[in-house]
Protein backbone atom coordinates (compact mmCIF):
# COMPACT_ATOMS: atom_id res chain seq x y z
CA UNK A 1 0.00 0.00 0.00
CA UNK A 2 2.56 2.64 1.26
CA UNK A 3 4.54 1.25 -1.65
CA UNK A 4 1.83 1.91 -4.14
CA UNK A 5 1.06 5.62 -3.20
CA UNK A 6 4.59 6.99 -2.72
CA UNK A 7 4.86 6.04 -6.44
CA UNK A 8 1.84 8.25 -6.60
CA UNK A 9 3.64 11.09 -5.14
CA UNK A 10 6.25 10.83 -8.25
CA UNK A 11 5.58 14.13 -9.75
CA UNK A 12 3.99 17.56 -8.73
CA UNK A 13 3.09 20.91 -9.92
CA UNK A 14 2.68 23.25 -6.60
CA UNK A 15 0.42 26.57 -7.43
CA UNK A 16 1.37 29.22 -4.96
CA UNK A 17 -1.12 31.22 -3.24
CA UNK A 18 0.05 31.75 0.31
CA UNK A 19 3.97 32.53 0.28
CA UNK A 20 3.96 34.10 -3.46
CA UNK A 21 0.13 35.31 -4.35
CA UNK A 22 1.96 36.81 -7.51
CA UNK A 23 2.88 33.55 -8.95
CA UNK A 24 0.13 31.46 -10.07
CA UNK A 25 2.89 29.39 -12.39
CA UNK A 26 3.20 26.12 -11.58
CA UNK A 27 6.04 24.60 -10.66
CA UNK A 28 7.68 20.87 -11.34
CA UNK A 29 9.72 18.70 -9.27
CA UNK A 30 10.23 15.18 -9.34
CA UNK A 31 11.21 12.11 -6.79
CA UNK A 32 14.24 10.37 -6.91
CA UNK A 33 14.26 7.37 -9.68
CA UNK A 34 10.85 8.18 -11.20
CA UNK A 35 11.77 10.74 -13.50
CA UNK A 36 15.79 11.70 -13.20
CA UNK A 37 15.45 15.13 -15.03
CA UNK A 38 17.72 18.03 -14.28
CA UNK A 39 16.65 21.85 -15.30
CA UNK A 40 17.85 24.80 -14.04
CA UNK A 41 15.12 26.75 -13.95
CA UNK A 42 13.19 24.03 -12.16
CA UNK A 43 15.55 23.73 -9.59
CA UNK A 44 15.23 27.53 -8.34
CA UNK A 45 11.60 26.98 -7.80
CA UNK A 46 11.97 23.86 -5.76
CA UNK A 47 14.69 25.51 -3.80
CA UNK A 48 12.62 28.54 -3.17
CA UNK A 49 10.00 26.25 -1.51
CA UNK A 50 12.43 23.98 0.70
CA UNK A 51 14.88 26.35 2.17
CA UNK A 52 14.71 28.76 5.10
CA UNK A 53 11.83 26.30 6.36
CA UNK A 54 10.20 22.94 7.99
CA UNK A 55 8.29 22.15 4.58
CA UNK A 56 5.32 19.27 4.91
CA UNK A 57 3.22 17.99 2.18
CA UNK A 58 -0.10 16.73 2.51
CA UNK A 59 -1.67 14.23 0.42
CA UNK A 60 -5.30 13.44 0.35
CA UNK A 61 -6.07 9.67 -0.93
CA UNK A 62 -8.83 8.92 -0.88
CA UNK A 63 -10.46 7.53 -3.98
CA UNK A 64 -13.87 8.85 -3.24
CA UNK A 65 -13.52 11.91 -5.65
CA UNK A 66 -16.66 13.38 -4.05
CA UNK A 67 -14.92 13.10 -0.64
CA UNK A 68 -11.36 14.06 -1.99
CA UNK A 69 -12.84 17.53 -3.19
CA UNK A 70 -14.71 17.83 0.22
CA UNK A 71 -12.10 17.22 2.37
CA UNK A 72 -9.63 19.55 0.23
CA UNK A 73 -11.70 22.52 0.69
CA UNK A 74 -12.48 21.45 4.31
CA UNK A 75 -8.70 21.29 4.92
CA UNK A 76 -7.50 24.62 2.80
CA UNK A 77 -10.15 26.65 5.43
CA UNK A 78 -9.22 24.89 8.46
CA UNK A 79 -5.36 24.64 7.93
CA UNK A 80 -5.24 28.69 7.45
CA UNK A 81 -7.32 29.25 10.41
CA UNK A 82 -5.08 26.59 12.57
CA UNK A 83 -1.73 26.95 11.06
CA UNK A 84 1.06 29.27 13.57
CA UNK A 85 1.76 32.46 12.07
CA UNK A 86 4.78 32.77 9.65
CA UNK A 87 3.36 29.64 8.16
CA UNK A 88 2.64 29.43 4.01
CA UNK A 89 -0.17 27.17 2.44
CA UNK A 90 0.55 26.20 -1.16
CA UNK A 91 -2.20 24.41 -3.19
CA UNK A 92 -0.33 21.03 -4.37
CA UNK A 93 -1.17 18.08 -6.83
CA UNK A 94 0.59 15.34 -7.42
CA UNK A 95 0.79 12.91 -10.26
CA UNK A 96 1.94 11.08 -12.83
CA UNK A 97 2.95 12.43 -15.89
CA UNK A 98 0.48 11.51 -19.00
CA UNK A 99 -1.99 9.30 -17.07
CA UNK A 100 -5.08 10.12 -16.51
CA UNK A 101 -7.09 9.87 -12.70
CA UNK A 102 -3.48 9.75 -11.26
CA UNK A 103 -3.58 13.51 -9.43
CA UNK A 104 -4.41 13.39 -5.91
CA UNK A 105 -4.74 16.84 -4.46
CA UNK A 106 -2.71 18.48 -1.12
CA UNK A 107 -0.90 21.32 0.29
CA UNK A 108 2.47 22.38 1.03
CA UNK A 109 3.17 23.85 4.40
CA UNK A 110 6.35 26.08 4.62
CA UNK A 111 6.66 26.44 8.28
CA UNK A 112 9.70 29.50 8.63
CA UNK A 113 9.76 29.21 12.20
CA UNK A 114 10.11 26.13 12.25
CA UNK A 115 8.34 25.33 15.51
CA UNK A 116 7.44 21.71 17.06
CA UNK A 117 3.62 22.96 17.28
CA UNK A 118 2.75 22.74 13.19
CA UNK A 119 3.58 19.19 12.89
CA UNK A 120 1.59 18.13 15.83
CA UNK A 121 -1.28 19.84 14.51
CA UNK A 122 -0.61 18.39 10.92
CA UNK A 123 -0.55 15.15 12.36
CA UNK A 124 -3.28 15.12 14.42
CA UNK A 125 -5.14 16.64 11.09
CA UNK A 126 -3.79 13.65 8.57
CA UNK A 127 -5.06 11.04 11.39
CA UNK A 128 -8.58 12.14 10.94
CA UNK A 129 -9.18 12.63 7.46
CA UNK A 130 -6.84 9.55 6.56
CA UNK A 131 -4.39 11.51 4.66
CA UNK A 132 -1.04 11.28 3.66
CA UNK A 133 1.86 13.55 5.34
CA UNK A 134 5.40 13.92 4.14
CA UNK A 135 8.35 15.96 5.73
CA UNK A 136 11.40 16.87 4.07
CA UNK A 137 15.06 17.35 5.72
CA UNK A 138 18.32 18.59 3.24
CA UNK A 139 20.46 16.12 3.37
CA UNK A 140 24.08 16.37 4.56
CA UNK A 141 26.28 18.59 2.53
CA UNK A 142 24.23 18.56 -0.39
CA UNK A 143 22.03 20.38 -2.32
CA UNK A 144 18.84 18.25 -2.54
CA UNK A 145 15.86 17.49 0.00
CA UNK A 146 14.94 14.29 1.09
CA UNK A 147 11.44 12.99 1.93
CA UNK A 148 9.82 11.24 3.84
CA UNK A 149 6.50 9.37 4.40
CA UNK A 150 4.56 9.62 7.63
CA UNK A 151 1.80 7.33 7.20
CA UNK A 152 -1.31 8.53 9.44
CA UNK A 153 -2.97 4.96 10.02
CA UNK A 154 0.09 3.39 11.50
CA UNK A 155 0.72 6.53 13.58
CA UNK A 156 4.58 5.94 12.16
CA UNK A 157 7.20 7.03 9.55
CA UNK A 158 6.59 4.60 6.79
CA UNK A 159 9.88 2.84 6.12
CA UNK A 160 12.12 2.61 2.93
CA UNK A 161 9.80 5.46 1.91
CA UNK A 162 12.31 8.30 1.66
CA UNK A 163 12.57 9.94 -1.52
CA UNK A 164 14.95 12.64 -3.08
CA UNK A 165 13.74 15.59 -4.41
CA UNK A 166 14.87 16.50 -8.02
CA UNK A 167 13.71 19.14 -10.54
CA UNK A 168 11.96 17.83 -13.65
CA UNK A 169 10.75 18.57 -17.02
CA UNK A 170 7.49 20.02 -17.65
CA UNK A 171 5.01 17.11 -18.17
CA UNK A 172 4.06 17.16 -22.05
CA UNK A 173 0.44 17.00 -20.59
CA UNK A 174 -1.20 19.86 -18.53
CA UNK A 175 -1.97 18.53 -15.14
CA UNK A 176 -5.45 19.42 -15.27
CA UNK A 177 -6.23 17.52 -18.08
CA UNK A 178 -4.89 13.99 -16.16
CA UNK A 179 -8.19 15.08 -14.05
CA UNK A 180 -10.79 15.51 -17.09
CA UNK A 181 -12.27 12.24 -16.88
CA UNK A 182 -13.75 13.27 -13.51
CA UNK A 183 -16.21 15.94 -14.94
CA UNK A 184 -16.49 14.44 -18.39
CA UNK A 185 -18.49 11.66 -18.43
CA UNK A 186 -18.63 9.31 -21.09
CA UNK A 187 -21.69 7.25 -20.58
CA UNK A 188 -24.68 7.51 -18.62
CA UNK A 189 -23.55 4.59 -15.94
CA UNK A 190 -20.33 7.23 -15.31
CA UNK A 191 -22.14 9.96 -14.20
CA UNK A 192 -24.43 7.65 -12.10
CA UNK A 193 -21.85 6.49 -10.51
CA UNK A 194 -20.38 9.42 -9.59
CA UNK A 195 -23.49 10.80 -8.08
CA UNK A 196 -24.12 7.24 -6.08
CA UNK A 197 -20.51 8.68 -3.92
CA UNK A 198 -22.50 11.18 -3.06
CA UNK A 199 -26.05 10.21 -2.41
CA UNK A 200 -25.43 9.82 1.86
CA UNK A 201 -24.63 12.99 2.02
CA UNK A 202 -26.63 14.61 -0.71
CA UNK A 203 -30.43 13.19 0.25
CA UNK A 204 -30.99 15.27 -3.26
CA UNK A 205 -28.93 13.45 -5.22
CA UNK A 206 -31.08 10.34 -4.63
CA UNK A 207 -33.97 11.87 -5.91
CA UNK A 208 -32.08 13.20 -8.85
CA UNK A 209 -30.60 8.81 -9.33
CA UNK A 210 -34.76 8.33 -9.16
CA UNK A 211 -35.52 10.31 -11.96
CA UNK A 212 -32.35 9.02 -14.07
CA UNK A 213 -33.70 5.48 -13.25
CA UNK A 214 -37.68 6.26 -14.54
CA UNK A 215 -36.55 8.03 -17.45
CA UNK A 216 -36.29 5.61 -20.45
CA UNK A 217 -32.85 4.84 -21.55
CA UNK A 218 -31.09 4.70 -25.66
CA UNK A 219 -33.71 6.87 -26.99
CA UNK A 220 -33.52 7.94 -30.84
CA UNK A 221 -35.03 11.54 -31.99
CA UNK A 222 -38.14 10.70 -34.35
CA UNK A 223 -39.76 12.01 -37.30
CA UNK A 224 -39.09 16.13 -36.75
CA UNK A 225 -35.27 17.65 -36.45
CA UNK A 226 -33.86 18.29 -33.60
CA UNK A 227 -32.01 21.56 -33.00
CA UNK A 228 -29.66 22.25 -30.12
CA UNK A 229 -28.61 25.96 -29.50
CA UNK A 230 -25.68 26.18 -27.44
CA UNK A 231 -23.07 29.50 -26.64
CA UNK A 232 -21.70 31.74 -23.54
CA UNK A 233 -24.78 33.15 -21.30
CA UNK A 234 -25.79 36.11 -23.09
CA UNK A 235 -25.01 35.21 -26.38
CA UNK A 236 -28.94 35.47 -27.33
CA UNK A 237 -30.20 31.84 -27.10
CA UNK A 238 -33.25 32.75 -25.17
CA UNK A 239 -33.98 35.15 -27.55
CA UNK A 240 -33.37 32.72 -30.64
CA UNK A 241 -34.94 30.07 -29.33
CA UNK A 242 -38.23 31.51 -28.91
CA UNK A 243 -37.85 32.80 -32.24
CA UNK A 244 -37.63 29.50 -33.60
CA UNK A 245 -40.29 28.15 -31.72
CA UNK A 246 -42.86 30.49 -33.49
CA UNK A 247 -41.06 30.13 -36.70
CA UNK A 248 -40.65 26.01 -36.64
CA UNK A 249 -44.01 25.84 -34.62
CA UNK A 250 -41.84 23.42 -32.50
CA UNK A 251 -41.58 22.10 -29.13
CA UNK A 252 -39.19 23.91 -26.84
CA UNK A 253 -37.09 22.70 -24.43
CA UNK A 254 -34.19 22.92 -22.28
CA UNK A 255 -31.60 20.71 -20.46
CA UNK A 256 -31.21 20.84 -17.46
CA UNK A 257 -35.07 20.31 -17.22
CA UNK A 258 -37.83 21.68 -15.21
CA UNK A 259 -38.06 19.08 -12.83
CA UNK A 260 -34.60 19.82 -12.40
CA UNK A 261 -33.99 23.14 -12.41
CA UNK A 262 -35.14 23.74 -8.61
CA UNK A 263 -31.86 21.76 -7.76
CA UNK A 264 -29.36 24.18 -9.77
CA UNK A 265 -28.27 25.94 -6.58
CA UNK A 266 -27.55 23.35 -4.65
CA UNK A 267 -25.71 21.12 -7.09
CA UNK A 268 -23.72 24.02 -8.33
CA UNK A 269 -21.99 24.80 -4.70
CA UNK A 270 -20.60 20.92 -4.56
CA UNK A 271 -17.16 19.83 -6.14
CA UNK A 272 -17.19 19.70 -9.50
CA UNK A 273 -17.01 15.98 -10.19
CA UNK A 274 -20.51 16.08 -8.66
CA UNK A 275 -22.05 19.29 -10.24
CA UNK A 276 -21.40 17.65 -13.88
CA UNK A 277 -22.67 14.36 -13.33
CA UNK A 278 -25.87 16.73 -11.45
CA UNK A 279 -25.64 17.88 -15.34
CA UNK A 280 -24.78 15.02 -17.77
CA UNK A 281 -27.96 13.21 -16.16
CA UNK A 282 -29.70 16.19 -16.83
CA UNK A 283 -28.75 15.63 -20.19
CA UNK A 284 -30.23 12.15 -19.95
CA UNK A 285 -33.31 13.19 -18.38
CA UNK A 286 -33.83 15.79 -21.56
CA UNK A 287 -33.22 13.15 -23.82
CA UNK A 288 -36.13 11.01 -23.17
CA UNK A 289 -38.26 14.01 -23.32
CA UNK A 290 -36.71 15.10 -26.88
CA UNK A 291 -37.44 11.80 -28.58
CA UNK A 292 -41.55 11.63 -27.31
CA UNK A 293 -41.75 15.27 -28.49
CA UNK A 294 -39.71 14.51 -32.09
CA UNK A 295 -42.65 12.43 -32.61
CA UNK A 296 -44.80 15.47 -32.77
CA UNK A 297 -43.16 18.97 -34.02
CA UNK A 298 -39.53 20.11 -34.41
CA UNK A 299 -37.69 20.19 -31.54
CA UNK A 300 -35.43 23.05 -30.26
CA UNK A 301 -33.25 22.78 -27.18
CA UNK A 302 -31.57 25.37 -25.28
CA UNK A 303 -28.76 23.86 -24.25
CA UNK A 304 -27.60 20.25 -23.89
CA UNK A 305 -24.21 18.17 -23.62
CA UNK A 306 -22.34 20.91 -25.32
CA UNK A 307 -22.79 23.32 -22.67
CA UNK A 308 -21.93 20.42 -19.80
CA UNK A 309 -18.58 19.66 -21.82
CA UNK A 310 -17.84 22.64 -22.96
CA UNK A 311 -17.83 24.31 -18.88
CA UNK A 312 -16.62 21.04 -17.14
CA UNK A 313 -13.62 21.28 -19.37
CA UNK A 314 -13.18 25.03 -19.26
CA UNK A 315 -13.22 25.20 -15.33
CA UNK A 316 -11.02 22.11 -14.97
CA UNK A 317 -8.61 23.54 -17.18
CA UNK A 318 -6.63 26.50 -16.36
CA UNK A 319 -4.70 29.33 -17.91
CA UNK A 320 -4.23 29.77 -21.84
CA UNK A 321 -6.56 27.68 -23.95
CA UNK A 322 -3.41 25.98 -25.33
CA UNK A 323 -3.75 24.01 -22.13
CA UNK A 324 -6.60 22.03 -22.80
CA UNK A 325 -6.95 18.51 -24.11
CA UNK A 326 -5.36 17.75 -27.55
CA UNK A 327 -7.35 18.00 -30.57
CA UNK A 328 -8.23 14.07 -30.99
CA UNK A 329 -8.92 13.76 -27.33
CA UNK A 330 -12.11 11.37 -26.50
CA UNK A 331 -13.80 14.35 -24.29
CA UNK A 332 -14.36 16.34 -27.36
CA UNK A 333 -16.66 13.21 -28.90
CA UNK A 334 -20.48 12.80 -28.59
CA UNK A 335 -21.75 10.19 -25.78
CA UNK A 336 -22.56 7.05 -27.94
CA UNK A 337 -25.46 6.16 -25.28
CA UNK A 338 -27.06 9.84 -25.77
CA UNK A 339 -29.88 11.10 -28.10
CA UNK A 340 -27.72 13.40 -30.70
CA UNK A 341 -29.62 16.17 -32.48
CA UNK A 342 -30.26 16.72 -35.78
CA UNK A 343 -27.77 20.21 -35.57
CA UNK A 344 -26.31 21.85 -32.86
CA UNK A 345 -25.52 25.59 -33.22
CA UNK A 346 -23.28 27.45 -31.31
CA UNK A 347 -23.63 30.93 -31.30
CA UNK A 348 -20.75 33.30 -30.81
CA UNK A 349 -20.21 37.08 -30.08
CA UNK A 350 -17.16 39.25 -29.12
CA UNK A 351 -16.44 39.72 -25.69
CA UNK A 352 -17.53 43.54 -26.31
CA UNK A 353 -20.98 42.68 -27.87
CA UNK A 354 -21.33 40.05 -25.18
CA UNK A 355 -20.51 42.69 -22.14
CA UNK A 356 -22.74 44.93 -23.81
CA UNK A 357 -25.39 42.98 -23.67
CA UNK A 358 -25.12 41.61 -19.89
CA UNK A 359 -25.22 45.51 -19.30
CA UNK A 360 -28.32 45.84 -20.72
CA UNK A 361 -29.64 43.25 -18.24
CA UNK A 362 -28.16 45.18 -15.77
CA UNK A 363 -25.23 42.37 -15.05
CA UNK A 364 -21.25 43.40 -14.64
CA UNK A 365 -21.56 46.33 -13.55
CA UNK A 366 -18.43 46.76 -11.49
CA UNK A 367 -16.05 43.66 -11.91
CA UNK A 368 -12.49 44.50 -11.25
CA UNK A 369 -9.79 44.16 -14.03
CA UNK A 370 -8.34 41.25 -13.30
CA UNK A 371 -11.46 39.21 -12.48
CA UNK A 372 -12.26 39.99 -16.04
CA UNK A 373 -9.02 38.91 -17.77
CA UNK A 374 -9.26 35.95 -16.03
CA UNK A 375 -12.66 35.26 -17.30
CA UNK A 376 -11.51 36.43 -20.76
CA UNK A 377 -9.51 33.15 -20.29
CA UNK A 378 -12.70 31.28 -19.54
CA UNK A 379 -14.50 32.51 -22.12
CA UNK A 380 -11.94 31.51 -25.05
CA UNK A 381 -11.73 28.11 -23.44
CA UNK A 382 -15.32 27.45 -23.66
CA UNK A 383 -15.58 28.70 -27.16
CA UNK A 384 -12.54 26.91 -28.07
CA UNK A 385 -14.29 23.37 -26.46
CA UNK A 386 -17.17 24.39 -28.51
CA UNK A 387 -15.24 24.35 -31.84
CA UNK A 388 -13.31 21.29 -30.99
CA UNK A 389 -16.83 19.41 -30.45
CA UNK A 390 -17.35 20.84 -33.65
CA UNK A 391 -18.33 17.91 -36.20
CA UNK A 392 -20.66 17.07 -39.00
CA UNK A 393 -23.67 18.36 -36.68
CA UNK A 394 -22.38 20.96 -34.79
CA UNK A 395 -22.09 24.69 -36.36
CA UNK A 396 -20.62 27.93 -35.12
CA UNK A 397 -22.09 31.25 -36.16
CA UNK A 398 -21.51 34.55 -35.34
CA UNK A 399 -24.24 36.23 -33.17
CA UNK A 400 -23.10 39.97 -33.51
CA UNK A 401 -25.67 41.01 -36.02
CA UNK A 402 -29.40 41.90 -35.39
CA UNK A 403 -31.50 39.68 -33.89
CA UNK A 404 -33.43 38.64 -37.33
CA UNK A 405 -30.01 38.36 -38.97
CA UNK A 406 -29.44 35.73 -36.82
CA UNK A 407 -32.61 33.84 -36.64
CA UNK A 408 -32.46 34.62 -40.92
CA UNK A 409 -28.62 32.31 -40.44
CA UNK A 410 -29.85 29.45 -38.58
CA UNK A 411 -33.19 28.98 -40.68
CA UNK A 412 -30.44 28.56 -43.35
CA UNK A 413 -28.92 25.78 -41.73
CA UNK A 414 -31.77 23.97 -40.76
CA UNK A 415 -32.91 24.17 -44.19
CA UNK A 416 -29.15 22.71 -45.00
CA UNK A 417 -28.68 20.13 -42.43
CA UNK A 418 -32.47 19.11 -41.56
CA UNK A 419 -35.61 17.37 -43.29
CA UNK A 420 -38.14 19.70 -42.33
N1 LIG B 1 -28.73 39.47 -32.01
C1 LIG B 1 -28.85 40.27 -30.95
N2 LIG B 1 -28.46 41.56 -31.04
C2 LIG B 1 -28.56 42.38 -29.98
N3 LIG B 1 -29.04 42.03 -28.77
C3 LIG B 1 -29.41 40.75 -28.60
C4 LIG B 1 -29.35 39.80 -29.68
N4 LIG B 1 -29.79 38.61 -29.22
C5 LIG B 1 -30.13 38.79 -27.92
N5 LIG B 1 -29.92 40.08 -27.56
C6 LIG B 1 -30.12 40.65 -26.22
O1 LIG B 1 -29.00 40.22 -25.42
C7 LIG B 1 -29.44 39.86 -24.12
C8 LIG B 1 -29.08 38.39 -23.89
O2 LIG B 1 -29.86 37.56 -24.73
P1 LIG B 1 -30.47 36.19 -24.26
O3 LIG B 1 -31.28 35.67 -25.41
O4 LIG B 1 -31.14 36.30 -22.94
O5 LIG B 1 -29.11 35.34 -24.10
P2 LIG B 1 -28.81 33.92 -23.37
O6 LIG B 1 -30.09 33.16 -23.32
O7 LIG B 1 -27.79 33.31 -24.29
O8 LIG B 1 -28.24 34.24 -22.03
C9 LIG B 1 -30.94 40.13 -24.06
O9 LIG B 1 -31.12 41.42 -23.47
C10 LIG B 1 -31.36 40.14 -25.54
O10 LIG B 1 -32.48 40.97 -25.78
N1 LIG C 1 -27.00 21.07 -20.22
C1 LIG C 1 -26.34 21.92 -19.41
C2 LIG C 1 -26.84 23.19 -19.13
C3 LIG C 1 -26.13 24.03 -18.31
N2 LIG C 1 -24.95 23.63 -17.78
C4 LIG C 1 -24.17 24.51 -16.88
C5 LIG C 1 -22.99 25.15 -17.54
C6 LIG C 1 -22.90 26.46 -16.79
O1 LIG C 1 -22.22 26.26 -15.56
C7 LIG C 1 -24.32 26.84 -16.49
C8 LIG C 1 -24.91 27.78 -17.53
O2 LIG C 1 -26.27 27.80 -17.41
P1 LIG C 1 -27.12 29.17 -17.37
O3 LIG C 1 -28.52 28.83 -17.07
O4 LIG C 1 -26.40 30.15 -16.47
O5 LIG C 1 -26.97 29.68 -18.82
P2 LIG C 1 -27.84 30.75 -19.62
O6 LIG C 1 -28.27 31.78 -18.62
O7 LIG C 1 -28.96 29.94 -20.20
O8 LIG C 1 -26.90 31.23 -20.66
O9 LIG C 1 -25.01 25.60 -16.43
C9 LIG C 1 -24.47 22.36 -18.07
O10 LIG C 1 -23.38 22.01 -17.59
N3 LIG C 1 -25.17 21.53 -18.89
Amino acid sequence: MARNLTRQLALWSARVFAAHPDRTEPIYFALSGEHPVYQENAFLSSRRIFSNANVYSIHITTENRFLRERIHSMLQTHLLSVLPGNCALIQLVSFLPNQNRSVIPGFIVQDFQRKEETEIILKDMAKINECLLCSYKKSEGADLWQQSIWCATEGAEVKGSAHYIIPAAKPAAHVSVLNIDSVVFHCFEDAYAALQECKESIPEAKEILHLADQSPRHMQRSNFPVIVIEGLDATGKTTLTKSLQETLKGTLLRSPPPQLSHWRDQFDSQPAVIRRAFYALGNYITAAVIARESEKAPVIVDRYWPSTTAYAIATEVVGEKENLPSLYSKVYQWPTDLLKPDLVVVLMVSPEERIRRLQERGQVKTQEEKELEENNLFRERVDEVYKRIEGSICKIIDANCPKEEVLQQVLHLISQYCRL
